[in-house]
């Protein structure tokens, strides 16, 4: 039997990977995966549950019954958990830094595998993550690494919430990018780095429709093709 393929993009924080992924399944009319919101919800869940996020014993059970489900309303996709949505609450720079502590955890990562695998569905999955083409889905038909410079990032992320109304400042999200580099990549379990071979594409002076090309063209050359 033919197994169903899975395009993977993993890379830091702000590098486009979510921009690209949507755009790369919109264009196979595959499924998508954000495995950044799954880490992201868990965080949001400690807090509903009291739990410190020192405290790994107790999260790693709470990631193992994780209520949370990404039902699509008016062509957006929304996260709800335990019933509650939580599609914007999940955003913050704030949870992004906690989702990536309790990432750390082997336990955490352990307990989400299934339920990450289980986005598997035909004709396709394009998975976007840290580990997506290294861990989870180790047989992937394409992968790809996508960065950018810090710098590049912060500025795109300063953008990106200040049109949602955040109150923020580049020199902040500069640091908490940095710091957020620095434990997704030297974590003992699943750190962020690119598969042997994952194709890297650096974004710093690309813009959204040339990363597109350059991703679109690999893709292809990979063997996959668009949707009828
Ligand atoms: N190549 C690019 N050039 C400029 N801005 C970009 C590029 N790719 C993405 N962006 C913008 O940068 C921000 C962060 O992109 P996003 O896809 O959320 O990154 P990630 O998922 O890697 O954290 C978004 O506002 C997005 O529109
Ligand atoms: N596959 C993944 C996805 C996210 N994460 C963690 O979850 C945090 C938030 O991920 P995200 O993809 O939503 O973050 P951004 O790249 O959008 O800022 C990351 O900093 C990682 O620590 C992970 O460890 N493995």
């Amino acid at each position: 039997m033919q197994s169903i393929p899975v395009v993977t993009i993993d890379g830091p924080s702000g590098a486009g990977k979510g921009t690209l992924s949507a755009l790369i399944a919109d264009y196979l009319q595959w499924h998508f995966l954000d495995s950044g919101a799954i880490y992201r919800v868990l965080a949001v869940a400690c807090v509903h549950h009291d739990i410190n996020f020192a405290d790994e014993e107790s999260i790693v059970p709470l990631a193992s019954i994780l209520d949370v489900s990404f039902p699509t309303k008016d062509n957006q996709t929304l996260v709800i958990l335990e019933g509650e949505d939580v599609t914007d609450v999940i955003r913050t720079e704030e949870v992004g830094a906690q989702a990536s502590q309790i990432a750390a955890y082997p336990g955490v990562r352990e307990a989400l595998l299934r339920r990450q695998r289980s986005f598997v569905q035909a004709p396709g999955l394009v998975a976007d993550g840290r580990d997506m083409g290294t861990v989870v889905f180790p047989d992937a038909t394409a992968k790809i690494f996508l960065t950018a410079s810090a710098e590049a990032r912060a500025e795109r992320r300063f953008s990106q919430l200040k049109e949602k109304g955040h109150d923020v400042t580049i020199a902040r999200l500069l640091t908490d990018i940095q710091a957020r580099d620095e434990r997704d990549m030297n974590r003992a379990t699943a750190p962020l780095l690119p598969a042997e071979d994952a194709l890297q594409l650096d974004s710093s002076t690309l813009n959204v429709e040339q990363v597109f090309e350059k991703a679109k063209d690999f893709i292809l050359s990979k063997g996959i093709a668009q949707a009828e």
